[in-house]
């Protein structure tokens, strides 16, 4: 039998830097560190060694190297680090001599955190905290990626699948004994009912939190529209201070949408930049706005453009979502109330930047959510449903014990205790190397 490859990364990124880490993880880290660096370091500290091709004996780096017996690593398995010089050609040489080594493979995106929940060093939950702590932009994210990797989730939701276990285990007793008469009917319809219906009645209440830890996790979305020639390319540009749009005075400029991501004390919000809102003979154009109107329609938060120098045209869709901003400011000829921006003086930037901030953190910014991906949502809203038919009364034991089952299950699936390596593929398809 093959015994399992043992997997190398870059873990700090591409290109030339001061410093770069290898990590490997998997039974040939001993081999590979006694034919590299002459021998094993003591563990657990960082040694200098000089590196020699195991092949060739020509002299690689003098770089500091670590040696993590196993179990107790990031993965569970033996690991080692070797942090190089981080110029290209060193780490070319480097990776080509543990390429070339019995049993070393080039580890694919999310491979090393793929085994730490397959050796039961982390559960799926925790596994996501990891890759969403390396996306976090801002210090929102930042924090729940952090608190999903202490396992904050992972634990409420043990404590529920040991409830549901409960009602299950007292559901089955009612199967096995019925016919004994020791155990009756009223035994399954009374406390058991009651116990399944507080349950459900909780991870309901949680799955009612209006999205706050996806939407945190994806970034509150801020949509400026308006007609042609409005301003908005102008004032993405200004908000965010990049130039990131084309800017010009011919009207319908602006065709694809344009994100630009910036961090509003410590919240995520991307600001979407659209094509100008008119009726069109132009194909493209349309298309253009039609993607604004679906864009407008999945926003957060709208801004809907008028320019102090022209009439006021169509009114907000959605008024609780839309906030209208008068722009180009220094035109007016009077006065304006309410948000009023120029972006070519600055004027009034700021107050709207507070605006959207206030507005981010009223949607996003609140109390810590538990939930952050719609894959748990599904499964929490899947255990729910099964609890619901179990609180109606099913007509047959039976059914009530299969409904539990089914609860259980789907609590079982948030943390990867069932169908784990399905979850993994779609999980590690959008991590990095090396993690
Ligand atoms: N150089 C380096 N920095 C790093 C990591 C790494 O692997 N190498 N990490 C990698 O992601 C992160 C730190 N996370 C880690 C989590 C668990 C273990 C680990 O070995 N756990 C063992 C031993 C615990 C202990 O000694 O207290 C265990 O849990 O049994 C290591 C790193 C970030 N910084
Ligand atoms: N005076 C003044 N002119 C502005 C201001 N903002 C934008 N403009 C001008 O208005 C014209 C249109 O600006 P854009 O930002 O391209 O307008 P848009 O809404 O993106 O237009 P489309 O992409 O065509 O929908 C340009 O000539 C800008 O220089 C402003 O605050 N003051
Ligand atoms: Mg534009």
């Amino acid at each position: 039998m093959e015994s399992t490859p043992t997997l190398f990364a870059p873990a700090s990124g591409f290109g030339r830097a001061a410093i770069a880490v290898l990590r490997l993880t998997g039974p040939a880290c001993g081999p590979l560190l006694a034919a590299l660096a002459s021998g094993c370091p003591p563990p657990r500290r960082l040694s200098l060694r000089t590196l020699r091709d195991p092949g060739s004996g020509e002299i690689l780096d003098r770089a500091l190297v670590a040696w993590l017996p196993g179990p107790a690593t990031y993965t569970g398995e033996d690991m080692a680090e070797l942090h190089l010089h981080g110029g290209l050609a060193v780490r070319a040489g480097v990776i080509r001599a543990l390429a070339a080594f019995p049993g070393c493979r080039a580890a694919e995106p999310g491979a090393f955190t793929r085994r730490a929940v397959l050796n039961g060093r982390l559960d799926l939950t925790e596994a996501e905290g990891i890759g969403d702590l390396i996306d976090a932009e801002t210090e929102a994210q930042r924090r729940q990626a952090l608190r999903q990797l202490d396992g904050t989730l992972a634990r409420q939701v043990a404590a529920w699948r040991a409830r549901a276990i409960d009602c299950l285990a007292g559901a089955e007793a009612v199967l096995d004994f019925s016919d004994e008469g020791d155990v009756d009917d009223a035994g399954l319809d009374g406390a058991l009912l009651t116990r399944a219906a507080a349950l459900r009645d909780e991870i309901a209440a949680a799955l009612r939190d209006d999205r706050r830890g996806e939407r945190l996790r994806e970034g509150f979305c801020v949509v400026l529209a308006g007609a042609p020639n409005a301003g908005k390319s102008t004032l993405l540009n200004a908000l965010s201070r990049r130039d990131a749009a084309i800017v010009s005075d011919l009207p319908g400029t602006t065709r694809d949408m344009i994100e630009v991501r910036c961090d509003l004390g410590g919240l995520p919000v991307v600001l979407v930049d659209t094509a100008g809102l008119r009726e069109t003979e132009d194909r493209i154009e349309a298309e253009g706005i039609r993607r604004t109107r679906a864009r407008m329609a999945s926003a957060d938060l709208v801004l809907r453009l008028i320019p102090a120098d022209a009439p006021a045209v169509a009114g907000p869709d959605c008024p609780e979502r839309t906030l209208a901003v008068t722009t180009k400011a220094d035109l007016a000829a009077k006065p304006v109330a309410g948000l009023c921006v120029s972006a070519l003086s600055g004027e009034g930037l700021d107050r709207l930047l507070d605006a959207i901030e206030a507005r981010a953190r009223a949607e996003i910014g609140g109390a810590d959510a538990l939930i952050t991906r719609e894959r748990h949502r599904a499964a929490l809203a899947r255990c729910v449903a099964s609890l619901d038919r179990v609180v109606a009364g099913a007509p047959l034991p039976e059914l009530v014990a299969e409904d539990l089952r089914l609860a259980v299950r789907a609590l079982g699936e948030v943390g990867g205790h069932v169908g784990v390596e399905e979850m993994l593929d779609r999980l590690f398809a959008g991590f990095c190397i090396g993690k």
